[in-house]
């Protein structure tokens, strides 16, 4: 029985997905996490935890290196989400175009009998502008970034758009008549609009701060419904007083740009849809089930791809460093165990290497001494024995 702690709101129809070999449970020794935005970098990670699944894109929210020293495999669930924040964004450049907060606010404030005659005299303070033929730059070409620029160009815009680690998979997503930029500052030098949509992490803090938005032309609009800190807030509300931003909407609120009437702040909610938290949450148990029952790893944060169809009776999983001489003193333990190995995998991404080995004969006995000698080896972190259903 694998026991499962979530953390925040998980759609139910995630927590469905779970087999009865799985109980939900409060428990500190949980075999998995499934989360959206818990700050788990507070918390100690229980050696008993195998595996996290973060329902959503980000996992700043997740210690990473702690995670991979317990031996804890991190997923995240890619693109489950994207199409609600690219729909969030759209929203929002129309409501940014046409000035449709102070439009409503005003209508709402003025109900009096003769408001028609008033309307007709001051809807020109209303005045919009229109996103066909209006520049968007879009910084950050993945799950969201891809669905917002071809969305953008359906709407009559000009997108230009910056990715300097655009994957192959990612690239066939975007439409050719999106222009590629090569630097971030040539993206936004032109643009009307400037929406970013990367990761957070060491580099992509204040990516964009005094310089990048000195670099966009006066008047630009700017979306971060990426992450917090990726836009640095100070140069935002500098630029806002000078003019050189027009408005800023972001999901991220901050005591610097409360009450402002030119920053939109939304709550943190790019993701929140229903068909998103479903999304999320029924990939994330997958991955959850899959990873515990079979050990294949696809798409980790901090684990390699590798992917063995499981006909053996029994299989090893061993989490260790990448550094010489790991596999070898793997194998002769298990040759020392008398036991003859059936497949082999091993595959490694950065510091971190995955070993798959699949055994038909083991006893009780002897599968327990074996657990014990391979965790023994200098730079393994987590070994587990599964068995075949
Ligand atoms: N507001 C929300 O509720 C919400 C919802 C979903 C995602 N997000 C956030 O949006 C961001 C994007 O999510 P995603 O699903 O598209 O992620 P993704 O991983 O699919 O795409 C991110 C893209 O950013 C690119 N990138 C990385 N560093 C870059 C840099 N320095 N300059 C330009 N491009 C860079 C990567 O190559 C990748 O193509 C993440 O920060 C995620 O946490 C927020
Ligand atoms: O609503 C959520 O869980 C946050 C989603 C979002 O920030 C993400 O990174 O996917």
């Amino acid at each position: 029985m694998y026991q499962i702690k979530t953390y925040n709101a998980i759609a139910q129809a995630g927590l469905d997905q779970f087999t009865p070999a799985y109980t939900l449970n409060q428990t500190d020794d949980a075999d998995a996490y499934l989360i959206r935005s818990v700050n788990l970098h507070d918390q100690p990670l229980p050696k008993s935890l195998k595996v996290i699944a973060r329902a959503g894109a980000g996992v700043n929210n997740v210690p990473i290196e702690r995670a991979t020293v317990n031996g804890t495999a991190v997923f995240n669930t890619p693109g489950s989400n994207a199409n609600a924040v690219k729909e969030l964004v759209i929203a929002l450049l129309v409501i940014s175009s046409r000035n449709l907060l102070a439009a409503a606010s005003y209508s709402a404030k003025h109900t009096e009998a003769d408001v028609s005659q008033r309307t007709e005299h001051d809807k020109t303070k209303f005045n919009g502008t229109e996103l066909a033929g209006k520049t968007l730059a879009v910084i950050g070409l993945g799950h969201v970034g891809s669905l917002v620029a071809n969305a953008a160009l359906n709407l009559g815009m000009t997108v230009i758009g910056y990715d300097p680690y655009l994957s192959a998979d990612a690239a066939w997503n975007i439409s050719k008549q999106v222009q590629r930029a090569a630097t971030l500052t040539a993206a936004v030098k032109n643009a009307d609009y400037v929406t970013v949509h990367v990761p957070k992490n060491d580099d992509t803090v204040d990516l964009i701060g005094s310089a990048e938005i000195a670099a966009m032309p006066a008047g630009t609009t700017l979306f971060n419904y990426s992450r917090i800190g990726i836009v640095n807030n100070a140069a935002a509300v500098d630029a806002l007083n000078q003019g050189q931003l027009r408005h800023y909407y972001t999901d991220f609120g901050e005591p610097q740009i409360a009450n402002r009437e030119d920053v939109t702040v939304t709550p943190h909610i790019g993701g929140s849809t229903i068909e998103a938290e479903v999304n999320g949450a029924t990939q994330a148990a997958r991955t959850i089930m899959t990873y515990l029952e079979t050990g294949n790893v696809k798409a980790a944060i901090n684990l390699p791809d590798l992917t063995v169809p499981f006909n053996a009776a029994y299989r090893f999983t061993v989490i260790h460093d990448n550094v010489p001489n790991m596999v070898s003193q793997i194998t002769q333990k298990i040759a020392a165990a008398n036991l003859n190995i059936a497949t082999m995998a091993n595959a490694a991404k950065q510091g971190t290497a995955y070993t798959i080995i699949d055994v038909d004969d083991l006893d009780h006995q002897s599968s327990q001494q074996l657990i014990k000698t391979l965790t023994a080896i200098p730079a393994v972190a987590r070994v587990r024995l599964l068995t075949h259903k």
